[in-house]
């Protein structure tokens, strides 16, 4: 009995104070254990957004370790951007990391012992390899037009326009890695792409979520239906895609000749530490492969989806993409669109702007942890406090935009008919963890959207649009649709 009520003494005080104590600030109140996952709920940030009015602009959610949430434009601002460094550190999936690619390497999830030298060369050799360049954008006009030519063939048939999208986009982030594109219909990209969607069940598994805040878990995978062993077995084939790859670079490989693509950078990079008898440190194989993994992770599905979403907000919007249609007609004509062209095409500009703020292709972001004591919106913060940049939570807030769920590109245009960005709306983050592939990512949408537009019409298969709904997991994707493509002359 007297175990009982301390035990139930032990949870009212937990729940009710365990902010307080920790010095975190307030939150809904969490239970041992889980947190606050009893509440989850996949509309996150509608979830979170209830919760800011309740609690403040910075508050605590449990899931089921602490984390301190912001949300609103202001404190990103003030915090992220200025303090940079301090936010420098990510709460990375330590198993999950150790299950995948033995360790804490990549891009992303690396230790953060290693962000800002593995970063910085990450960027310079993107850039100096091409990202950016007009032989970049020559190839996604390349597969952007092969993409048209297929479309402009359908005819009357309802199309899925995914995997059409995922072969252009995969090729482009395998060139910018591997330095080589492959045949439009080449299945390589197709099946490694699947083996990635193969892991996700293991991933958002209760068994894989719980294993890092207790890793003890690990010892009793046995109970569990061995979600470990699957997991390390999937991305064993997964790595060896990338190794295979690594390979053939590797044999045409010249140290003497400017890199052409990341590995190649970090291949010369590991060989001039070798002649000049440096410690090689973090330029070792094992960096080399979770490096290539994190590029293609975190660019593949995240340009597709906005590129989807792109397309299904077409075909909702009839007179967006009328629009879209007379300003390209009366800029560009029948030529190639250049991305230099963006400057005189302002509502091409709203459009993509207004599909980023709605798509929010990353449903929770990538959680970053402090470097050293802080302070957030007032509140104290201990170095190593795990940190919620939720930026989406500002795209879709009523406060900062009226009826934030209304797709309306208009928004972005001034009365002088002009674009004008908007700094609330930062799909690729803030800060000095924010996205490494901005540039390219923007140029790819950009160019294929125009050459859509261009070529096409998209139209509803029926009389009624496909429904705008999202599937969320660690991504965030309109749900499949299906559309009619009409050539337009
Ligand atoms: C529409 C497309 C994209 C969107 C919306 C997007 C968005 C993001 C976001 C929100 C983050 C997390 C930033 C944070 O921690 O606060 C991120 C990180 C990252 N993105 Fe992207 N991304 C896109 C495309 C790409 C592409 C094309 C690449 C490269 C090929 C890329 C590479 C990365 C990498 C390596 C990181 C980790 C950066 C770090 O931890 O320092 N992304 N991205």
């Amino acid at each position: 009995m007297f175990i009982v009520v301390l035990l139930l003494a032990f949870i009212v005080v937990y729940y009710f104070g365990v902010n307080r104590i920790l010095g975190l600030p307030p939150g809904p109140p969490p239970l041992p254990l889980i947190g606050n996952m009893l509440s989850f709920d996949w509309e996150i940030d509608k979830m979170l957004l209830a919760w800011k009015a309740k609690y403040g602009r910075v508050f605590t959610v449990w899931m089921p370790f602490p984390m301190v949430v912001i949300g609103d434009h202001k404190v990103l601002q003030e915090h992220l951007v200025k303090d940079g460094d301090v936010f420098l550190g990510r709460k990375n999936p330590e198993q999950v990391m150790d299950i995948t690619f033995g360790g804490l390497y990549g891009l992303g999830f690396e230790d953060n012992s290693m962000v800002k030298e593995q970063r910085k060369f990450a960027l310079r050799s993107l850039h100096e390899s091409g990202m950016g360049s007009v032989a970049l954008e020559e190839i996604v006009h390349h597969f952007a037009e092969e993409i048209v030519a297929r479309w402009r063939k359908t005819g009357d048939s309802a199309v899925d326009v995914t995997e059409n999208i995922m072969r252009a986009v995969g090729n482009i982030v395998w060139y910018v890695i591997f330095g080589i594109t492959l045949e439009f219909d080449n299945t390589v990209l197709v099946k490694y792409r699947q083996l990635q969607q193969d892991m996700l069940p293991y991933l958002g598994g209760p068994f894989i979520m719980f294993l890092e805040t207790f890793p003890v878990l690990r010892k009793f995978e046995f109970l569990f239906g061995s979600p470990v062993s699957k997991l390390r077995a999937i991305s064993t084939e997964s790595n060896n895609y990338l190794k295979e790859a690594i390979a053939t670079v590797e044999k045409s490989f010249n140290a003497d000749d400017k890199p052409s693509c990341y590995i190649e950078a970090f291949l010369a990079e590991s060989k001039k530490r070798e002649e000049q008898g440096i410690e090689k440190g973090n330029y070792n194989y094992d960096q080399m492969v979770a490096s290539a993994a994190s590029l293609w992770g975190a660019g593949l599905e995240t340009t597709v989806s906005i590129v989807r979403l792109c397309i299904l907000e077409l075909v909702n919007h009839p007179d967006a993409q009328r629009k879209l249609q007379k300003e390209i007609d009366e800029v560009i004509g029948k030529r190639r669109i250049r991305h230099a062209d963006l400057k005189q095409l302002p509502y091409i500009s709203a459009f993509v702007e207004e599909v980023f703020r709605v798509g929010n292709v990353l449903p929770i972001n990538f959680l970053r942890q402090t470097m050293q004591d802080t302070e957030v919106d007032g509140w104290p913060i201990r170095a190593g406090t795990t940190i919620l940049p939720q930026f989406s939570m500002v795209h879709s807030d009523p406060a900062e935009f009226e009826r934030p769920d209304f797709f309306c590109p208009e928004r972005h245009i001034n009365e002088e008919g002009q674009f004008v960005k908007d700094p609330r709306i930062t799909p690729f983050s803030v800060g000095k963890r924010s996205c490494l592939g901005e540039t390219l990512a923007k140029m790819e949408i950009f160019v294929m959207l125009a050459a859509f537009v261009q070529n096409c019409n998209f139209v509803p298969v029926n009389k009624v649009p496909p429904a705008i709904e999202f599937v969320n997991t660690f991504g965030r994707a309109a749900a499949p649709f299906l559309v009619k493509i009409q050539p337009r002359n």
